[in-house]
């Protein structure tokens, strides 16, 4: 059977327009595993306290990091695609969870160029059910409806393989500077109850499983083995929050707000759980955090890049993927 790579990322709004951002936060948070509530709660959540107002704010966020290709995830997550064409000899496709390119058009376009087995990469470290899980789904639900000749397998998570705790710790060593105070972690948080409902899961089906909080947290004790960086010189927190739930702690925005009163004045910032830079590590980290970090006393904030279309990071990828097709 022909073989093909669906590389799946989470998703922009098509435009900084108010509308289009609520179109597109409307799709994401409908999604039964970003915000888990009953679909009826889910639904008065989502209108009537989040898209009033919250997609005046992000599109102003967007507006500050948009570029002439359009947002940063997809250009990025295009320029990867391309990369890793290039060095494959079976079609790459590219499709995002949310908005476009669809996850049902990136399978029609694989199809029509005769693929009938795709391997889906989605494009998160560490899994969890907001990411990973959800494009499972959804490909599945896409491939149940209108391509049952086609099979799919997934990319497994690889918040610990050895070739991507290289290429992570190889990024992060060049940006690094010579004195800084600490380096942080800065990983895209979930509400508690997501990690607890794993747990439950997992004791039900007997199967092992790692919470995301756990994972994430595996990637820097890996990365700093890697770097071979002293405990006292990296910490770990966990970034944009949404609503009024417990969300896995540390909170990034606390940790750099409180860092300069603690005497770490000068920090390197990398955000593990995106590969490709985004609203959340452009703006959210690189602009507001290094703001209020200096806001509060901090003199030094570097900020280091995902690995985007890194040399390694594409071949990383292409020796992962040779390897499925070659099975
Ligand atoms: C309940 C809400 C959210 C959960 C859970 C969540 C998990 C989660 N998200 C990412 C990766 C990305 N999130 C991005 C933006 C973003 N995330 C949420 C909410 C949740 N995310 C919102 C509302 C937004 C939109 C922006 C905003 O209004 O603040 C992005 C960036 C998208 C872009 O266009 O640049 C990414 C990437 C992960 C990895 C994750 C769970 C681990
Ligand atoms: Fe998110
Ligand atoms: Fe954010």
């Amino acid at each position: 059977m022909s073989k093909g790579i669906l590389l799946v990322n989470l998703g922009s709004p098509d435009s900084t327009e108010v509308q289009d951002v609520r179109t597109y936060l409307r799709e994401f948070l409908m999604d039964g595993k970003v915000i888990d509530t009953p679909w009826l709660i889910r639904k008065m959540i989502v209108e009537l306290f989040i898209l009033p107002k919250r997609p005046i704010k992000s599109a102003e966020a967007y507006k500050k990091v948009w570029t002439d290709k359009g947002s940063p995830l997809i250009v990025y997550s295009k320029i990867l695609r391309e990369k890793v064409q290039e060095k494959m000899n079976i079609p790459v496709g590219l499709a995002m969870r949310y908005k476009n390119p669809s996850i049902e058009f990136g399978i029609q376009e694989l199809y029509n160029k005769g693929v009938r087995d795709i391997l889906v990469v989605p494009l998160y470290p560490q899994y969890t059910m907001s990411t990973t899980e959800t494009v499972a789904d959804k490909v599945l639900d896409v491939q149940k409806k209108k391509f049952k000749d086609v099979n799919v397998q997934f990319l497994k998570a690889f918040y610990n393989h050895p070739d991507y705790i290289k290429v992570l710790g190889d990024s992060i060593k060049e940006k690094l500077p010579e004195n800084y105070d600490k380096l942080l972690f800065s990983y895209h948080g979930i509400p508690e109850r997501h990690d607890r409902k794993a747990i439950a899961a997992a004791k039900r089906s007997k199967l092992p499983i790692e919470t995301y909080r756990n994972q994430c947290l595996e990637t820097t004790r890996l990365v700093t083995e890697y770097l071979q960086l002293p405990e006292d010189k990296y910490f770990t927190s966990f970034q944009s929050r949404l609503g009024t739930d417990p969300w896995i702690k540390p909170y990034t925005d606390e940790t750099l707000e409180n860092f300069p009163t603690d005497g770490v004045k000068n920090i390197a910032v990398c955000t593990p759980a995106f590969v490709a830079d985004c609203l959340e590590t452009l703006e959210e980290i690189s602009m507001e955090g290094k703001e209020d970090f200096e806001h509060a006393g901090g003199e030094q904030f570097t900020y280091i890049p995902c690995l985007n279309d890194r040399e390694d990071w594409v071949e990383t990828l292409v020796k992962w993927l040779e390897g499925w097709q070659n099975n």
